[in-house]
């Protein structure tokens, strides 16, 4: 008989898990998926299922790493919600197994994960590949995506002014009320991005929003919405002549409508670049396409876990 798992609320994940300790983690986890060893990592690239009738789709994400011990899987569903509605777009579950004998030991609250996790590697894209001595953020959207990206980004980094745009600018006015640091509150994204350093694009767009003529020439796009085929949120201009990394280059090819639709080039992926193998083209402008990685939910759930039992 295996003990019942442990269950886990949003609030219970997000308190146990700090960008601290997840920083290292998905680093680490990233540079290990890129050296492509099967007997480390399996991560197949997430199955999903459209909700046509309901302008949804499900995800599931599997990933085992071995020498980790971490079994585990992620069910998400993202949803076009109209403005204002009081349903998150993106909710998710996520499940840990004991990979030995395959019972299941924790189920938790993926939402704070997902959010927290995302948030985070779009840092580690930033302190990588954002220029030398940034000083100007950008935040597009006001959603959950647009919180923990400010929220990190912020803990991490030295920005002189943040500045967001949403598509109703009450939206923005909500999000800054929120707040504790100042925030500017732009009217257009291309008043928001002009003379940006760093730029996160967390919005639900299907079409493009971000042209690059706007992009001072050098900045670093951290680009996490947009993850299906036929999805924008990059023009063609931006994507074809920034240096482009991405999480997983089969999952790129796979969902991201910014590059399958503008032909652009991978240049690498993160992991690459944390082991050595492709440079941080630093000086020039740069795209980290982000589409999430069920390996990032893994090592994210194992952090919260191993938290709770260290206090119970
Ligand atoms: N790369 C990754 O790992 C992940 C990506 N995502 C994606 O990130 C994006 C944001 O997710 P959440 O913050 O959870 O959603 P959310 O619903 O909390 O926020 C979405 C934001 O996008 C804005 N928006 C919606 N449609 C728009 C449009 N057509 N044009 C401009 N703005 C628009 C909304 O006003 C809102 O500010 C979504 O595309 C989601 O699918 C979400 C989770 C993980
Ligand atoms: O990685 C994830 O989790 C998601 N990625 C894209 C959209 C929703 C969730």
């Amino acid at each position: 008989m295996t003990d019942s798992p442990v269950l886990l609320n949003k609030h219970e994940v997000e308190r146990c898990l700090s960008y601290e300790d997840l920083i290292p983690r998905l680093e680490s986890v990233m540079g290990k998926f890129s050296k492509r060893d099967s007997s480390e990592i399996i991560q197949p690239v997430r199955s999903v299922v459209p909700i046509a009738q309901h302008n949804g789709f499900l995800g599931v994400m599997p990933a085992y790493l071995a020498a980790e011990g971490i079994l585990c899987t992620k069910m998400v569903t993202f949803y076009q919600r109209a403005e204002g509605s009081s349903l998150p777009s993106t909710q998710a579950t996520v499940l840990l197994f004991d990979p030995e004998h395959g019972h299941v030991t924790a189920i938790m609250d993926g939402e704070a994960i997902t959010a927290k996790r995302t948030a985070a590697v779009s840092a580690i894209s930033a302190k990588l590949f954002m220029p030398a001595l940034s000083k100007v953020l950008c935040i597009l959207g006001s959603g959950q995506q647009a919180r923990s990206h400010y929220d990190v980004f912020t803990n991490v980094f030295n920005f002189k002014e943040v500045r967001v745009w949403s598509r109703r600018r009450e939206m923005a006015h909500r999000f800054v009320n929120d707040l504790q640091g100042p925030v500017r509150v732009c009217s257009s994204v291309k008043e928001a991005v002009t003379g940006a350093d760093v730029i996160v694009t967390a919005t639900g767009a299907s079409e493009p929003i971000l042209f690059g003529e706007w992009v001072k020439s050098g900045a670093h796009v951290a680009a996490v919405g947009a993850c299906r085929p036929d999805w924008r949120e990059l023009d063609d201009v931006l994507m074809r002549e920034a240096v482009v990394y991405v999480d997983s280059r089969e999952g790129a090819t796979a969902e991201s409508g910014d590059i399958v639709l503008s032909g652009a080039q991978v240049f690498a992926e993160l992991g690459e670049v944390i082991n050595g193998s492709f440079p941080a083209q630093r000086e020039k402008t740069t795209v980290f396409k982000s589409l999430g990685m069920g390996i990032q939910d893994a090592v994210s759930a194992k952090l919260v876990l191993e938290k709770w039992n260290s206090e119970h």
